[in-house]
């Protein structure tokens, strides 16, 4: 590093009138502007904060030299010790609003969670001129819009590298690395609880509530972890990808929202017989008629890498007009996962540090005055195929009376299961996969075969997307 070489320098040249050194004076002023360290104050020492901490920690020289500076933890705002990391040497107030006023805090890392304290926290601190890093998608998602509105008023960055997909650098990936591509859609593994639940259902035959509480334990969940099952997570999730996609505002009140929690063994089983997975996905397409913003469990071909993607793990599958698709894969939460990008936010935080508002790369990608309010399609008008499971009387002509009410509203069968009885049994279930239709008209045809008197309950329907 130089800075007492360009410290010296700068003063040097100060002296001089000409526009040459004023120019000069101008770039050597902002390496010792650069050179500054960044100072910041981790609020919450939960799962992410306690990694967050020991990242910083143990990659200090990295960090500098990567980020030009030092990021020095100045302040840690925690409700108590964790035991994960080793804060005995910190500045630790049990007040995180002290982390939001402390003049000395460039950068308020918020890893608390929720979206009243944390909302508050972040207000406090953009209006005290600081930027922030959070890992928090519910915030970003549910008031982002706000927030950032907010933050560019006071020329400050709101940075979420972390809210999506944990460690995987989906964000930078879509706002930078894909930027000269129009995005026609994306669909992503992107609730590592929901991927670590579905995925030792099937592999071990583990039960439902079982893999939850390890996940919670392994610190994956929500601290309410029917976010995570109920498909919250992933909607909060997929609205931030969608927005920074596609180039619109916020709209978490218009997406789609089926979790995993209605998913039977069975159809793991009869999916991976017809040749597919079942996988939670967070789909986002735009065509003419509007954007598709939908989170729900869907059968995707086996022979699909993203289908093959297990345990914790996330993956997002982005379809560029230029680039055609790409995959990106990784721990998509856990400690030091998700440190990693809160990290890598805060580098980019403090290479920017004295770069002027409008040549950082705008929240949503899109410069805030381009976005546009697309809209959203409701689920009735989305066209998927479709997978089927129901219960019928076994006796003949059954499967016809099916197939004839489906024709009857324009869907056709791809692929069809019908299990002998039981030894007495007098009932079999029937597992049909359809060709695309759209969902209203499948919704149709569904009432009508539940109207059939050979059909015993109610039909499983789960959507089937070939991601090519
Ligand atoms: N755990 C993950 O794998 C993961 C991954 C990506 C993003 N996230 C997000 O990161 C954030 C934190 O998640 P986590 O898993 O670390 O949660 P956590 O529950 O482990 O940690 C939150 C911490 O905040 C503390 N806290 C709550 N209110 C506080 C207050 N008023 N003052 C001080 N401390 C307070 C809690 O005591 C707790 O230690 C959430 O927004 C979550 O959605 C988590
Ligand atoms: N609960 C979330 C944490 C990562 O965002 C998950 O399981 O994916
Ligand atoms: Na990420």
């Amino acid at each position: 590093m130089f800075p007492l070489l360009f410290s010296g320098s700068a003063l040097r040249v100060r002296s001089s009138e000409s526009d040459t050194q004023r120019f000069v004076n101008r770039v050597l002023q902002k390496e010792v502007d650069t050179l500054k360290p960044v100072r910041i104050g981790i609020c919450g020492l939960g799962t992410v904060g306690s990694g967050t901490f020991n990242v910083l920690t143990r990659n200090a020289r990295e960090i500098s030299a990567r980020a030009g500076t030092d990021i020095i933890i100045e302040q840690v705002g925690a409700r108590r010790d964790n035991p994960a990391c080793d804060t005995s040497s910190s500045n630790v107030t049990r007040d995180v609003f002290e982390v939001a006023r402390n003049p000395d805090v460039d950068v308020v890392v918020e890893l608390i969670g929720g979206t009243t304290v944390a909302k508050e926290l972040v207000e406090e601190a953009i209006a005290s001129g600081k930027h922030v890093v959070t890992a928090n998608k519910a915030l970003i998602a549910e008031f982002g819009n706000e927030l950032f509105a907010k933050a560019e008023a006071k020329g400050v960055t709101i940075s979420f590298e972390a809210a999506v997909a944990g460690g995987i650098p989906i964000i930078k990936a879509l706002r930078e690395g894909l930027s000269g591509n129009r995005v026609e859609w994306l669909a992503g593994i992107i609730n590592g609880t929901g991927n670590f639940i579905l995925t030792e259902m099937k592999d071990k035959g583990r039960a439902f509530e079982d893999v939850l509480k390890e996940a919670q334990k392994l610190g994956y969940a929500e601290a309410d972890p029917t976010f995570d099952v109920e498909g919250i997570d992933a909607a909060h999730k997929l609205v931030i990808l969608a927005s920074i996609a596609f180039g619109m505002p916020l709209q978490f009140d218009k997406i789609f929202t089926e979790g995993i929690s209605a998913i039977e063994p069975q159809d793991l089983t009869y999916a991976e017989s017809l040749g597919y997975r079942i996988k939670h996905l967070g789909i986002a397409r735009q065509s003419d008629k509007g954007v598709e913003l939908r989170v729900h469990p869907t059968l995707i071909p086996a022979k699909r890498l993203i289908a093959n993607v297990n345990g914790v793990m996330n993956a997002v599958l982005v379809k560029g007009d230029a680039v055609g698709p790409t995959l990106y894969y990784g721990a998509g939460a856990g400690a030091e996962p998700t440190a990693s990008a809160v990290v890598a936010d805060l580098v980019d935080v403090a290479r920017g540090f004295s770069a002027a508002q409008e040549n950082k790369v705008a929240h949503l990608g899109f410069a805030a005055d381009a976005l546009q309010d697309l809209p959203v399609l409701p689920i009735s008008e989305v066209t998927t195929a479709y997978y089927l499971r129901m219960t019928a009387e076994d006796r003949p002509g059954v499967l016809n009376k099916v197939t004839q009410i489906l024709s009857d509203s324009g869907i056709s069968i791809e692929a069809v299961i019908q299990k002998e009885p039981e030894e007495g049994g007098t009932e079999v279930p029937l597992i049909l996969l359809t060709n695309r239709a759209v969902e209203k008209q499948l919704m149709e045809a569904i009432d009508g075969i539940e109207r059939l008197e050979a059909i015993l309950g109610e039909i499983t329907h789960i959507r089937v997307e070939s991601l090519g």
